[in-house]
């Protein structure tokens, strides 16, 4: 008997499983100004993709207009099959998102800040202490609860800020240049804490960066230029495609500009 003659038909009659993040020909101009032109690329389930693009490349508005902050003018975007313009509900639930600025409330706690978000997607108030005080221990901040935000260096404020697109469960999570102006250290904390979210719950991960040392073998990576897509795809991909040695040297080709420059703190 054939055990697996079932299953193969099965499996020819599988469906693909719905992308986490789909942009159909988007585009986006701020007055004459195009800074999106026709992009599309999907992220499937459980993936960490890497959105790489210089300074103006692009990044903060595509991150704009998932978030549903910017109206879908042209082309169309969906979270989990959600049309971001049709079903922004829907989207927005499944959606966690830190902002390259800073947007924690410096006169508030910690506690305050995180209980405000958790009080904007409906959740309750011993919910809220619960997931808050085990969020915060699991970055081993369990003791700044009650402390001011302005007193948080500068990568605990981002931690929080991650803690707090995390409180409602978001299945997908975007970070817009989330490790700006850390030190090393606290980059590499941030990167390997992003990291396991994606192994051990399964979120999938759109990091936009320009950094290209925050890119793993394993990652899809998407590449950005003055608004256009250049690339997207495995990094061997993107290495075979160019002709390139690297995937530094993939992205300097790509996008025709000299190396991304190396982080801070590294020569
Ligand atoms: N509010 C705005 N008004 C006019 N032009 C804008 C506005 N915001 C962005 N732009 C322009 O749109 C283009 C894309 O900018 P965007 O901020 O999305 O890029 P980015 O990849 O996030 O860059 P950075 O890493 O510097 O933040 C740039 O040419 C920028 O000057």
């Amino acid at each position: 008997m054939n055990i697996n003659a079932g299953r193969n038909v099965a499996a020819r009659h599988e469906t693909p499983p719905v992308p986490a993040l789909e942009l159909m020909s988007v585009s986006h101009s701020y007055a004459a100004r195009k800074a999106l032109d026709n992009v599309s690329f999907a992220i499937q389930p459980g993936r960490f993709a890497v959105l790489l693009g210089l300074n103006g490349a692009g990044k903060t508005t595509l991150f704009s207009l998932v978030s549903h902050l910017f109206a879908t003018g042209s082309g169309e975007i969906r979270v989990f099959g959600y049309d971001i313009s049709r079903k922004p509900g829907d989207a927005l639930r499944r959606l966690g998102i830190v902002f390259q600025a800073r947007t924690l409330d410096l006169d508030l706690t910690v506690r305050q800040n995180l209980s405000y978000h958790a009080a904007l997607h409906g959740i309750g108030a011993r919910e809220t202490r619960r997931r808050i005080e085990a969020l915060l221990e699991s970055i081993d901040m369990g003791d700044r609860l009650n402390d001011k935000a302005r007193s948080l260096s500068g990568g605990q404020m981002r931690r929080v800020e991650i803690i707090r697109a995390l409180l409602h469960r978001p299945s997908l999570l975007l970070l817009d240049e989330a490790t700006v102006g850390l030190d090393v250290n606290s980059r590499a904390t941030i990167l390997a804490d992003i990291r396991k979210l994606v192994q051990e719950e399964g979120i999938s991960v759109l990091w936009a960066t320009h950094l290209i040392d925050e890119v793993n073998d394993a990652d899809q990576v998407i590449v950005l230029d003055k608004g256009r897509l250049m690339a997207d795809g495995g990094v061997a991909n993107l290495i075979e495609a160019t002709g390139a040695g690297t995937i530094s040297e993939a992205f300097a080709r790509l996008t025709g500009s000299p190396p991304p420059p190396l982080p801070e703190g590294q020569p």
